[in-house]
């Protein structure tokens, strides 16, 4: 096979990550309709949240129904670092919460590929007291991180960069957060004002938070301020959401249980849609999750697919048959970008989908890398700068690259169950959210076969 154009940074897989010593998975439609009930680990984005607020908490937390994977692992890491007691128990997790000041005030962190703990740890150090070297993986030091950093040294933290300017590494440096106003954006990545937010129950005196502009998948956000009312602080909301003021008096510690991953349940209903099978995913619900993934049920239901949202589990139903000829706007859950384009060349007609220009600085470029590997197949595509359009064909057989990126190799992973003879290179990298995902796969009659990593 010729090398990958993308070799996959390793040093980012945690021990929580399989296969990775396998070069391929192909992969290889059901004999049967896909029929499952299944049940999946927690939502990356609340296990990171809910991780970080307990660490800076009160007391001992108990946070129960997280995800184990690459970016759960890294930040777990970080905080043990710190000297934050974090016991896991099967799923469940207790973390001893240091009250704000980290035990440990110095040392080297590591946030594997995580935009969440990235973004959400930096802020969560100014809180307390301390200097630490924060490295990450390849990709990350090339993700956007100014409007955080910015930001955070308006708030009086000191931050000395070791290779570019405003990216990973740099050595953060804090004796506490100041109150006041502090401005940024969020039209690259709401997680810059989420990390804001995280830390300041912990600034000396209130913290007012200015967003200029629109927020790119705002609903992380409210995520944010929901899962801090979780651990007893209430932000107020004003100007249309464009100012949100944290009152000082740091988390208390309480108990909560997380919801399964939308973001990867996703996967399972498309797989649903696509080949006309139904699967129920139980543990959610459609109307009550901060998740905003949970939207792609609202696109599966008009191309053609019964979605069926019960008080604690939502089925979805295909015919097998997608519609198409639209476009869709995916500023709100632009994580099922990637999933929808790779439906799209089932469907009837062109679908068109806009509005995603920040996530050419996700995991990969995802727009430039979804086009190229759909065309790898065959398939008639057209790249914009805010998204890309897909024709309806016919794919042919082809070894996809999955660019590092877990969602770029979940995605294309559904074609192959339609498809025989796709390829996925470096299946290993679905660890980053779903280490399980290919066995979930195999689980449901999709066939899976991997080729080992020569030598
Ligand atoms: O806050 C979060 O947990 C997330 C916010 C989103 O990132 P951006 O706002 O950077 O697009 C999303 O893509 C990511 O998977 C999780
Ligand atoms: C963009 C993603 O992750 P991150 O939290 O690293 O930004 C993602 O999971 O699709």
């Amino acid at each position: 096979m010729k090398s990958l154009q993308h070799s996959p940074d390793r040093e980012a897989r945690s021990p929580w990550s399989r296969h990775n010593d396998k070069q391929r998975v192909t992969l290889s439609p059901p004999h049967a309709r896909v029929e499952g009930v299944i049940r999946l680990a927690g939502s990356k984005s609340m296990t990171n949240r809910a991780l970080i607020m307990a660490a800076l908490a009160k007391g001992t937390s108990t946070i129960e129904g997280i995800l184990q994977s690459d970016d759960s692992y890294w930040c777990i890491d970080c905080l043990t670092r710190l000297g934050v007691k974090v016991i896991l128990e099967g799923a469940t997790v207790l973390v001893e919460g240091c009250g704000g000041s980290w035990p440990i005030a110095s040392g080297e962190l590591y946030v594997g590929a995580a935009g969440t703990v990235a973004r959400f740890l930096p802020g969560a150090l100014a809180a307390g007291e301390g200097s630490w070297t924060l490295t990450g993986s390849r990709r990350m030091a090339e993700r956007p991180m100014a409007p955080l950093l910015t930001a955070l040294s308006h708030l009086g933290v000191r931050l000395a960069y070791e290779r570019k300017e405003l990216c990973l590494p740099f050595v953060l440096q804090s004796s506490g957060l100041q109150g006041g106003t502090v401005s940024l954006p969020g039209s690259t990545s709401s997680q810059f004002i989420s990390g804001v937010l995280l830390s300041a129950p912990y600034a000396k005196a209130p913290l007012s938070v200015h967003i200029e502009g629109d927020v790119v998948q705002r609903d992380y956000v409210q995520m944010t301020l929901d899962m801090m009312g979780m651990f007893g602080v209430t932000p107020t909301v004003a100007e249309g959401g464009q100012r949100i003021t944290v009152p000082t008096g740091g988390y208390q510690a309480g108990t909560i249980r997380l919801e399964p991953d939308v973001s990867a349940c996703c996967y399972f209903w498309a797989l649903a849609a696509l080949t006309g099978g139904r699967i129920r995913i139980e543990g959610i619900n459609r109307t009550s999750t901060c998740q905003p993934d949970i939207e792609l049920l609202d696109v599966l239901d008009p191309m053609g697919s019964t979605v069926i949202r019960g008080e604690d589990f939502v089925e979805v139903a295909g015919t097998g048959q997608l519609k198409g000829g639209f476009q869709l706007s995916m500023q709100r859950m632009s994580d099922q970008t990637l999933t929808i384009a790779a439906m799209a060349p089932f469907a009837d007609g062109p679908i068109t989908l806009t509005d995603a220009a920040h996530i050419r600085h996700h995991e990969c470029d995802r727009i430039a890398a979804v086009c190229k590997e759909l065309r790898k197949l065959n398939i008639q595509v057209e790249e914009h700068a805010d998204g890309l359009t897909v024709y309806p064909g016919r794919p042919e057989p082809a070894v996809l690259d999955s660019h590092d990126d877990h969602r770029m190799a979940m995605a294309l992973s559904l074609i192959g169950t339609k498809v025989q003879g796709v390829q996925i290179a470096d299946p290993g990298c679905v660890s980053k959210t779903c280490p399980d995902y290919f066995e979930r796969l195999s689980a449901l009659g999709i066939g899976v076969a991997y080729t080992e990593e020569p030598g």
